[in-house]
């Protein structure tokens, strides 16, 4: 399932392309309500990319500028740009290799960059700035969990490295558990858990003191199909709380279920930045309905042919394939022409276009390659 964004509306795309294309700070909320956010911060309701979802009026959480890193002859990030607001959840898609762990190594002030800036809430961020790397909870790829402590065990060790301790640890820990669904099993030891609750596990380390930002690397890789919809279920509840999620995966479905917005990058540039939508818009690919029919469908193709909607239509004995714009609104108009003529239609099947058919558009190839 895709989240809605705001990019619909007859709007023309954002999507600027330069060597790092990027849709510019996105559109201005309007519906402004104070409340309390999740991680205990005054928000302001409204995020700038998701109809749907709240909308906000402050400064990113975090601002990259220009960041470059390179191993030796190897520019592993090249002049990478973006920047993440509160309750907004920004992935970094791209193959093995791309460069999105030095990327993020360099925003979570673990890697020395060669160039460019880092804010977080407004502050310059590096790897001697404490205050910034406090606003941090940061989930790396490899797990760093002692497996022969219980979950409870992990959690007061990490608690009390962050200066957490008495009363508020044991809120803080009780929360965090609840939150990536692993209250059942708090008092197992971690060798004993899947790789899933493992890696949940490793989530609520990482929100141990109380975020403003939530990195997240490539968090459900290798984990079962149970533990990946917890888990992407917790960010995005996180998410709607407050929270900025940056989140790396190299799984275009993902990135669409759960991103507001999603930079591309490949080769350590970022090739193109913007929601779901407006990346689509880049490749002009339209949506393509299949219908299968019974009856008639010869006459249902010329019938469904003379709706000025539709543009390419092609029939196949009984399936008929239109390309239209949006598929969704046109489904009712097309429905009738098609039964109009006596033909019964025994299914209805939507194609929309996706993030790979992006990837493959900005690079040539395709994004498992
Ligand atoms: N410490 C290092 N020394 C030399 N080269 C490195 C180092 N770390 C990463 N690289 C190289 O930099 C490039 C980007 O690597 P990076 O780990 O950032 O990619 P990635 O997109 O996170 O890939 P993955 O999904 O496999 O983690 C790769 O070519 C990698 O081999």
């Amino acid at each position: 399932m895709t989240r809605p964004d705001s990019s619909g509306g007859g709007t023309e795309p954002t999507v600027r392309r330069t060597t790092s294309q990027s849709v510019p700070g996105a559109s201005q909320p309007t519906d402004a309500t104070e409340r309390t956010s999740w991680a205990g911060l005054p928000r302001v309701e409204g995020n700038p990319t998701n109809q749907g979802k709240e909308q906000v009026v402050t400064e990113p959480v975090l601002e990259c500028k220009h960041l470059r890193k390179a191993y030796g002859q190897l520019t592993a990030v090249d002049d990478i740009s973006f920047s993440i607001r509160e309750g907004e959840t920004y992935g970094l898609l791209g193959p093995n290799g791309a460069g999105k762990t030095t990327t993020i190594s360099m925003v979570v002030g673990i890697l020395a960059r060669d160039g460019g800036e880092v804010t977080v809430a407004g502050q310059p961020h590096g790897v001697n700035r404490t205050a910034t790397k406090a606003m941090i909870g940061y989930v790396p790829q490899d797990l760093a969990l002692y497996p022969d402590l219980t979950a409870l065990e992990n959690l007061r060790f990490f608690g009390n490295l962050y200066g957490l301790h008495g009363g508020a640890q044991k809120r803080r820990v009780a929360e965090v558990v609840e939150l990536v669904g692993l209250s059942d099993r708090a008092s197992d030891r971690v060798d004993k858990f899947s790789g899933g609750m493992a890696r949940r596990l490793h989530i609520a380390v990482g929100l141990l003191n109380q975020p403003r930002l939530l990195i997240l690397d490539e968090p459900t890789a290798g984990v079962d199909p149970q533990s990946r919809n917890a888990i992407l279920a917790s960010v995005q509840q996180l998410a709607e709380e407050g929270l900025a999620v940056l989140y790396t995966t190299h799984y275009m479905e993902e990135a669409e279920r759960l991103c507001d917005r999603v930079g591309i990058i490949d080769e350590g540039q970022l090739k193109a930045e913007g929601t779901r939508r407006e990346l689509v818009r880049l490749v002009g690919s339209q949506d393509e309905i299949v219908l299968t029919t019974e009856g008639d469908p010869a006459a249902a193709a010329d019938a469904l042919g003379k709706l000025p909607e539709v543009g390419t239509l092609t029939r196949e004995e009984s399936r008929i394939r239109l390309m239209v714009g949006e598929a969704a609104p046109l489904l009712p108009t097309v429905l009738a022409a098609a039964t109009g003529t006596g033909t019964t239609v025994r299914s209805v099947e939507v194609r929309q276009p996706n993030l790979e058919a992006v990837f493959l558009h900005l690079t040539g190839k395709a994004l498992r390659d």
